[in-house]
């Protein structure tokens, strides 16, 4: 099965929209600059919606630990998105003090950003357990004011057949229209998407979450992700 995530989730009927399609994970985004950030009441609210629903994910860029440590306080997160430019050793720090599973960000234009992820999924194994993941995204066009969810694709073809040392998230771009091409192309260990199921930047559309998610679910029965990675 392929896991799905919806990112950028701020109100309760959008995240109820992916929890009844069957969201496997939902994002909170903390970037103050992002149409999709949510206060830590909000956040904690939506949190203890989701719980026991799906898998919470709580998204930060670059955070100190001041601003984890409230987070995690506020909606006791299953994994902490780290979508900025932490450093190994960074992300080392972070899983020692909060205790929890990370996703690491790496964005993808070339064959050198893919030898990244795989030196970066390698130094997280050896670090822990397996329990970490790498999201594979579109690296952000220079001066955009947000380093991820921006609706944008990279190449695809320089991860089909991609085997990392820890399971792996594709996104960037991806809509119900787009979604089952990759999860056939890469066979990734999970989707995420957060533009494509918007009508408008940060306001997401229930009806784009649940086609997005039956798009995804009918590309697996399909056997679109025949590797069977572990969920
Ligand atoms: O969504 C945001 O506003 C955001 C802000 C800062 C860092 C990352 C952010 N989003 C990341 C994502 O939503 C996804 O993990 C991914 O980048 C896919 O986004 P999209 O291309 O919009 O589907």
């Amino acid at each position: 099965m392929t896991i799905i995530k919806i990112c950028g989730l701020s109100t309760p009927d959008t995240l109820a929209a992916a929890l009844d399609s069957g969201a496997d994970m939902v994002g909170l985004v903390f970037f103050p600059k992002s149409p999709r950030c949510v206060d830590l009441d909000t956040a904690r609210f939506l949190a203890d919606q989701a719980r026991g629903r799906a898998a919470i994910v709580a998204l930060t860029v670059d955070a100190d630990d001041a601003l984890i440590e409230d987070i995690v306080a506020a909606t006791r997160p299953d994994l902490l998105q780290l979508h900025g430019h932490e450093t190994a050793a960074r992300v080392a720090a972070i899983k020692a003090r909060f205790r929890r599973p990370v996703m690491k960000a790496v964005g993808i234009a070339s064959a050198a950003d893919v030898a990244a992820a795989r030196d970066l999924a390698a130094t997280l194994l050896a670090q822990a357990d397996g329990e970490d993941r790498i999201l594979l995204d579109a690296k952000p066009p220079k001066d955009a004011a947000l380093p991820g969810g921006n609706g944008l694709p990279f190449d695809r073809n320089l991860v089909v057949g991609l085997d990392l040392a820890l399971p792996f998230m594709v996104s960037g771009g991806l809509d119900p229209a787009s979604v089952a091409e990759a999860i056939r192309l890469v066979t990734p260990w999970g989707v995420d998407v957060s533009s494509g199921v918007e009508r408008a930047p940060g306001v997401k559309d229930p009806a784009r979450i649940e086609a997005f998610i039956k798009a995804a679910r009918a590309a697996c029965d399909d056997g679109g992700d025949a590797r069977g990675k572990v969920a």
